[in-house]
């Protein structure tokens, strides 16, 4: 199987999670920010997911897995302990829609990597399903690599960018700055403070 990683907006986009047990629970809290319009469908639930209904964040029905569940998923995610309702599952998706298969990852078309967030930045981790446990011990690695300070850096480094795509320099020069601010004493905020400053300067 070849995959290739994408970025998925998931904004408004109707998401069916089948199941209400342990995994389920996590593709709910991984998709909760997301801004997809979340549906789970079993008969009982954790009380964590049955929280987030409570709280309107997820639609919830309470009932088997039947195939109109899934008319208009865009993501239907597969969590049952039953493999012949996973089964039958994947058997309705609708032909374009993506299918997370928990169990399987190749019954599936897309799976969830490990993954973390330092604000603009997204660092995630596959390894196609053959050790899932690896690819979160590699997160964990990388968690401590990229600090919570990369949240504020990649933000300045956006900010940098953006006020010197506006000027005239050229382009050998623009690019001569974007590389320098990637040594590791822009990490500092007094560092890309003066920088902005400098940079903002230009337009005054
Ligand atoms: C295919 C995939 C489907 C998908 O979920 O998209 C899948 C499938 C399966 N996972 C299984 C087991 C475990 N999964 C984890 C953990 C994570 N699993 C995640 C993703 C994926 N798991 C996708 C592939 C991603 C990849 O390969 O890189 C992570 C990265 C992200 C997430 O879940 O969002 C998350 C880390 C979260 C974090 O960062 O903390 C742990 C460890 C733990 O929980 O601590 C265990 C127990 C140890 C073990 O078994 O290895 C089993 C066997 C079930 C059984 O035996 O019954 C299957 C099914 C099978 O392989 O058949
Ligand atoms: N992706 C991953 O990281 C992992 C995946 N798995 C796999 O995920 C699957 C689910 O595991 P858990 O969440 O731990 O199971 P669980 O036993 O906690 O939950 C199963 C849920 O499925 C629901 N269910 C059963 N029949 C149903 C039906 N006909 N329609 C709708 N919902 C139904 C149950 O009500 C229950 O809420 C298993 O197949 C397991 O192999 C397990 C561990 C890790």
């Amino acid at each position: 199987m070849t995959v290739i990683p994408l970025m998925v907006d998931l904004t408004n986009k109707k998401v069916v999670i089948i199941g209400g047990g342990r995994i389920a629970k996590r593709k709910v809290e991984s998709l909760l920010n997301s801004g997809a319009e979340l549906t789970v469908v079993s008969p009982d639930i954790l009380p964590e997911i049955n929280a987030l209904y409570l709280e309107q964040k997820i639609h919830w029905k309470q009932k088997r897995f039947e195939s109109s569940d899934l008319t208009e998923a865009f993501l239907a995610v597969v969590a049952t302990n039953d493999e012949a309702v996973n089964a039958a599952v994947i058997e309705a998706a609708p032909p374009n829609s993506l299918i997370n298969a928990a169990s399987d990852v190749i019954a599936g078309n897309v799976h969830f990597p490990a993954r973390f967030l330092r604000g603009k930045l997204t660092i995630a981790i596959s390894t196609n399903g053959a050790s899932p446990m690896l690819a979160k011990q590699i997160k964990q690695e990388l968690e401590s690599r990229y600090d919570e300070n990369y949240e504020q850096y990649v933000d300045f480094l956006y900010e940098a960018r953006q006020l010197l795509k506006q000027t005239n320099l050229p382009r050998h020069v623009k690019d001569a700055y974007l590389r320098e601010f990637l040594s590791p004493s822009f990490l500092q905020p007094s560092m890309q403070k003066e920088v902005i400053v400098k940079l903002r300067s230009f337009f005054k």
